[in-house]
């Protein structure tokens, strides 16, 4: 077996385990089985972008190698992938490949094919196990904790589920082919992380940033082991979102209003950044924490090449309309996750709307 490190997550319906390392894929199908007791069949949802290279051979090679009936599928690129329309492709998938109670979902992916993925697992036969293999820098995030989702119009991930995965395997090998714009929107994960959880951890981004940027994967490795540890005890504290698990969903009132205003035009980690700078400034202005911790976002967020302003095509009323449809809203309340310093943040449930909208005015005419 390959050298790498392991993470342990807590789960009402099964603790599991995440590796993170190099040479994983082909090792997918001994480890599936070691977790899958009596697995009898596969389906593996692969990305489109995935068929440039050999990863999705060298997964289904190892599942078959160890027995498995493995059929292969590909979803197109991209966040309008995660559908109802495309989930229904994948029942019928399902249903062809004659995929029963005992059988496996894999997702070979980002956060698109492992939400959507994940989502069918869920609900196929009222649930089948399910593998995450994530391929991208943000899916470190999207592949620990068990949300999948699909999105509607008027919403992001408006209705999906818990489910969590069996395992994760993570190859972060499979990053050398990521586009540069895709390694910096997963950095805005690793750096909400960072604000949400850690003062240290933000600090070392500080330090790392410029190597994260250029693709270096010794430091990649190392970042991703802190970012994922980060989210395994937060979600292992709280798998439903009763409480703390709330912090993750800094930055995503606005990245999810933005989002749903325009899928596809900003990458889910870019609106993230949008949107962690716009309730920065909400905190600042409710005097929740200083300019010092603006400044530090500020600067980070540059230096991983992420954007921070809304386009100006974006309305600013159809911006908060989105935003009391949020999960995180009751009786459309507008609920933001705010920081007070680097490492800590609060949720506010109740957000009046002039104090939003002038933090959405103030990021957009700074452009
Ligand atoms: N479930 C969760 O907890 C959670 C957390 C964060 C984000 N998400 C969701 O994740 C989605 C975003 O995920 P993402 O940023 O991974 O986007 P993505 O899945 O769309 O992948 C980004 C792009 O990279 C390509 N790609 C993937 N792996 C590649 C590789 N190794 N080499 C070359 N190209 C590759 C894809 O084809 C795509 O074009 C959003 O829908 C977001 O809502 C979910
Ligand atoms: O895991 C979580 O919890 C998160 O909030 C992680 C987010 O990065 C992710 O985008 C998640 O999908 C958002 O959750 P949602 O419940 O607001 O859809
Ligand atoms: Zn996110």
């Amino acid at each position: 077996m390959s050298a790498h490190h392991t993470l342990y997550v807590q789960s009402t319906g099964g603790d599991y385990e995440v590796h993170i390392g190099r040479q994983l894929l082909a090792e997918v199908g001994k480890r599936v089985q070691a977790v899958c007791k009596d697995v009898t069949s596969a389906l593996l949802v692969v990305d489109e972008s995935l068929l440039a290279f050999s990863y999705a051979d060298t997964v289904e090679a190892s599942l078959k190698a160890g027995g498995m009936p493995t059929v292969r599928t590909v979803v197109a690129r991209g966040e309008a992938s995660k559908s109802l329309a495309t989930a229904d492709t994948l029942y019928t998938r399902c249903v062809e490949a004659g995929l029963d109670r005992k059988s496996v979902v894999l997702a070979l992916g980002g956060g698109v094919v492992g939400d959507l993925a994940g989502f069918v697992a869920a609900t196929y036969m009222r649930g089948v196990r399910f593998v995450q293999i994530p391929t991208t820098l943000l899916a470190h995030d999207a592949s620990i904790g068990g949300k999948v989702a699909i999105n509607l119009p008027q919403g992001k991930n408006l209705v999906g589920a818990f489910h969590p995965p069996c395992i994760v395997l993570y190859d972060v090998e499979t990053l050398r082919t990521l586009p540069a714009r895709e390694r910096s929107s997963g950095l805005a994960e690793a750096i909400k992380h960072g604000v949400i959880w850690s003062e240290s951890f933000f600090s070392w981004l500080e330090e790392h940033m410029d190597s994260l940027v250029d693709g270096d994967l010794d430091a990649t490795e190392e970042m991703l082991f802190t970012s994922c540890a980060i989210k395994a005890e937060i979600v292992s504290k709280d798998e439903t979102e009763q409480g703390v698990r709330a912090f993750l969903n800094f930055g995503h009132t606005v990245a999810h209003a933005i989002e749903a205003l325009a899928y596809g035009q900003f990458a889910h980690g870019e609106a993230v950044a949008i949107g962690m700078m716009t309730e920065c400034l909400i905190s600042v202005s409710l005097g929740r924490c200083d300019e010092t911790v603006l400044h530090r976002l500020r600067t980070l967020l540059k230096a991983a090449h992420l954007p921070q302003h809304i386009p100006p095509s974006f309305d600013v009323d159809a911006l908060i309309a989105a935003m009391r449809r949020d999960k995180k809203a009751t009786r459309q309340q507008l609920a933001f996750v705010l920081p007070t310093r680097i490492g800590n943040v609060e949720l506010y449930p109740d957000v009046e709307e002039t104090r939003v909208a002038t933090a959405l005015r103030a990021r957009r005419l700074t452009q």
